[in-house]
């Protein structure tokens, strides 16, 4: 008799944090194809999300609640997309996902689950340094005059060791490499890169810190359509590797990428809902 490996959340439904906690339909430890016997073996697949708790916002010193009780999750290695109209909120929550503001109330948090959908542990709170945020036009915020000072300004400046050294390097060489990033001179004066490169690079600088959770601000935003169908072919290949949360107004261009889609209401409450395309 045969032995399969099946992940169990195939045999325990899906691990979206709409139904985790649901069971499909139990798990056969075998079963029968084409006259032969096949005995199951369950291979454990726990998975971590991101997760936003009643989430609110005033800005200190006004009496405006721009964010209001927003709750969400992104499972780890999946696309998520926030859309809405302008001034509604959709930079505001990024900002504070990204450790950039505090929320006024609730919790942003990762969450460890159990393949079948349990949660595993305690929360942990999303510490800033594991999110990367690019911002919408990022190449305004370039400071140095060539492509390698520009990735390593915020790098230590005490003088590390060897061993720190060689690890800052193998991870410039991986950043620049999953960027394709790879035949650029790193003497070459940033500005002078054209807009798909200048995005690249923005990606390059976030992806030295290997972040787990990389936010991105309207990353087609201004550039031809040439340089934007070379974005969603880098979004593609970096969701292989971690957790991208999008806003944007290209809603067409990205949905192939999408796995979950939310809009911001103009009251600052967010509503899981599918791209409007
Ligand atoms: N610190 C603040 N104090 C007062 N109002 C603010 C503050 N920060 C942002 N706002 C206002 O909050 C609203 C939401 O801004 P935000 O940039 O988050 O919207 P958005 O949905 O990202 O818009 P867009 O799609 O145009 O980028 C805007 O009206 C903005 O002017």
């Amino acid at each position: 008799m045969a032995i399969v490996q099946i992940p169990s959340s195939t045999l325990f439904g899906s691990k979206s944090s709409v139904d985790r906690s649901s069971t499909i339909f139990r798990s056969p430890s075998r079963f029968s194809l084409n006259s032969k016997t096949f005995r199951v073996r369950r291979i454990s697949c726990d998975y971590s999300c991101f997760e936003i708790k009643d989430v609110s916002y005033r800005p200190p010193g006004t009496e405006i609640d721009l964010l209001n009780g927003i709750s969400f999750s992104l499972q780890e290695k999946s696309f998520g997309l926030i859309f809405g109209r302008s001034g509604s909120g959709k930079t505001t929550l990024l900002q504070l996902i990204a450790g950039l503001s505090k929320p006024t109330s609730g919790s942003i948090y990762i969450q460890r689950y159990t393949d079948d959908g349990h949660p595993n542990q305690s929360p942990e709170f999303l510490h800033p340094r594991r999110v990367g945020i690019v911002f919408q036009f990022p190449e305004r915020y370039f400071v140095a005059d060539n492509v390698l000072d520009e990735i390593i300004f915020g790098w230590p400046r005490q003088r590390g060791g060897l061993q720190l050294r060689e690890l800052l390097a193998s991870r410039l060489q991986k950043a620049m490499t999953s960027v394709g990033l790879t035949g650029i001179s790193l003497d070459k004066d940033p500005q002078s890169l054209s807009g798909g490169y200048k995005r690249r690079l923005a990606l390059a600088i976030q992806l030295v810190q290997m972040p787990d959770l990389l936010i991105l601000d309207e990353p087609l935003a201004g550039l031809d359509w040439n340089a934007r169908a070379d974005v969603v072919k880098l979004l593609k290949d970096l969701k292989k590797k971690l957790t991208l949360l999008v806003v944007s107004h290209d809603l067409k261009e990205l949905a192939s990428l999408v796995d979950q889609s939310w809009r911001m209401e103009m009251d600052g409450v967010l509503k899981s809902e599918c791209l409007p395309v």
